[in-house]
């Protein structure tokens, strides 16, 4: 389900992130970048993370992917009028993360990690989605996957 980004929410009673799906092109494959996290479940995610009060969800997702993969806005074209929202719970609370899709201008830049992560993985679709696990994340992949491949049908007709 998609939630507009400027959405009333109780910050008491709800978890709010967002981040960024970064993917490149590289040896004629499109692949998103995933990172592994260094407490809890250990899960994989795209680089994302808890929208601080008073910041809007892109501010977020900028500030948590220059901290998380150590990519600026200049080393990205962000896809700014298509984010997707992820809504699940988290210790019994209702959460939910708005990404939006990006793709790194230089392939061969690769992300500096954080603390919060102990490694990455460039993957493509099918991967990816199996690294993700959950799926309203494998959902979203194909969704942005989708997007990625009308515009290249686009540019090139
Ligand atoms: N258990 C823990 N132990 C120690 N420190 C912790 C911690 N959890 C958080 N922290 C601290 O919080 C900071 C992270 O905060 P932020 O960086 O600000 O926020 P976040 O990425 O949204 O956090 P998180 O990784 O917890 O969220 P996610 O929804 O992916 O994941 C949250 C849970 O939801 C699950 N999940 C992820 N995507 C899901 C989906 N689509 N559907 C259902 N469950 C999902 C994940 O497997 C995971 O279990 C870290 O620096 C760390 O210090």
């Amino acid at each position: 389900m998609k939630l507009s980004s400027t959405e009333p929410i109780n910050s008491k009673t709800m978890k709010k992130a967002a981040g960024l799906v970064i993917f490149r092109r590289l040896c004629g494959e499109i692949q998103y970048l995933l990172l592994k996290a260094s407490y809890g479940s250990f899960h994989w995610s795209a680089p994302k993370g808890h929208v601080d009060p008073g910041e809007d969800d892109f501010t977020t997702a900028l500030r948590e992917t220059k901290e998380e993969a150590g990519y600026d806005e200049k080393d990205l074209i962000i896809h700014q009028n298509t984010p997707i929202t992820l809504n699940y719970e988290v210790k019994g609370k209702p959460k939910i993360v708005i990404y939006w899709l990006a793709e790194l201008r230089n392939p061969n830049q690769e992300p500096i990690l954080s603390e919060e992560h102990t490694e990455l993985k460039w993957l493509g679709l099918k991967a990816a989605k199996e690294c993700v696990g959950f799926k309203d994340n494998q959902v979203m992949i194909d969704k942005f996957h989708e997007m990625i491949l009308t515009q290249e049908k686009r540019q090139q007709s």
